[in-house]
């Protein structure tokens, strides 16, 4: 079973379509980069995904079910949407324990995936003076914390210095190495190739290219089909 599977999803928002036919699918052990420049829709596939909108039709599943049906979200799949909806005046041990706690998740969770993220000697510290890479890092903890097999990420490496863009990609290298799969939405094409097993481009909401990152660069169709959309103002509506 595929631990992702969107099938001919469309989200529409009052009759506009933020994405139309969209198919997907995310096999254990890969890492498939969901490539698009701004407003293509890979948020919005994102958020289908993981519950946080409806289908208009079509569907996205995780390890077989509408994230809504999942027995155990938490320890299913790990998100990093946002990291800009954090508490200022938390700390970040504070923060991945209240997760931790809201998800029934064991305590001793926090202090490991702040060691995996490399934010052990900032977890006391208030989110308030966490740098951009920073604020990633712990989305990123917080992704991890129920050791899920699926990992969905919206553009992860934000923020992050050219030290924490290697580690990430070990970091996800290791993950789908282990059986993980990752589902990682990015406007940057340089980002996804680096870390990509499988590439779905993105264009005003339909699926422009898709397939093994290794075959699209073979023939150079990735970076001339992306730079075409960039190029023009289309990606953006
Ligand atoms: N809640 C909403 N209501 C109306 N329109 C929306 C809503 N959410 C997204 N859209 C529209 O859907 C389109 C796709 O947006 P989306 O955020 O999914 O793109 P994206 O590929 O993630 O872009 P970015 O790289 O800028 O984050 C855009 O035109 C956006 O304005």
């Amino acid at each position: 079973m595929p631990a992702i599977q969107i099938t001919g999803l469309r989200k529409s928002y009052g009759g506009f379509d933020a994405v139309r036919d969209v198919d997907l699918t995310v096999e254990p052990g890969r890492v498939v980069g969901l490539l698009g420049p701004n407003g293509a829709g890979k948020t919005t596939t994102l958020h289908v995904l993981l519950g946080l909108a409806a289908p208009t039709a079509g569907q996205a599943l995780v390890q077989g079910r509408r994230h809504g049906d999942l027995d155990d979200p938490a320890r299913t799949v790990g998100a990093l949407l946002d990291a800009g909806g954090l508490h200022p005046g938390r700390t970040g041990r504070d923060h991945l324990r209240i997760l931790t706690l809201a998800a029934g998740l064991p305590a001793g969770r926090v202090d490991d995936v702040l060691e995996i993220v490399g934010m052990t000697p900032a977890a006391d510290r208030r989110v308030r003076t966490y740098s951009l890479g920073m604020r990633q890092r712990l989305g990123l903890a917080a992704a991890l914390l129920g050791d899920p097999g699926v990992l969905v990420l919206d553009e992860p490496a934000n923020g992050l210095d050219p030290a924490g863009m290697r580690w990430l990609r070990e970091m996800l290298r290791s993950f789908a190495d282990g059986g993980g799969a990752v589902l990682l939405a990015s406007h940057v094409l340089a980002e996804v190739t680096q870390v990509a097993d499988d590439v779905v481009v993105l264009g005003q909401g339909r699926v422009i290219t898709a397939g093994p990152l290794d075959e699209l660069v073979r023939d150079a169709s990735l970076e001339d089909v992306y730079l075409d959309l960039t190029a023009t103002t289309a990606g953006v509506r």
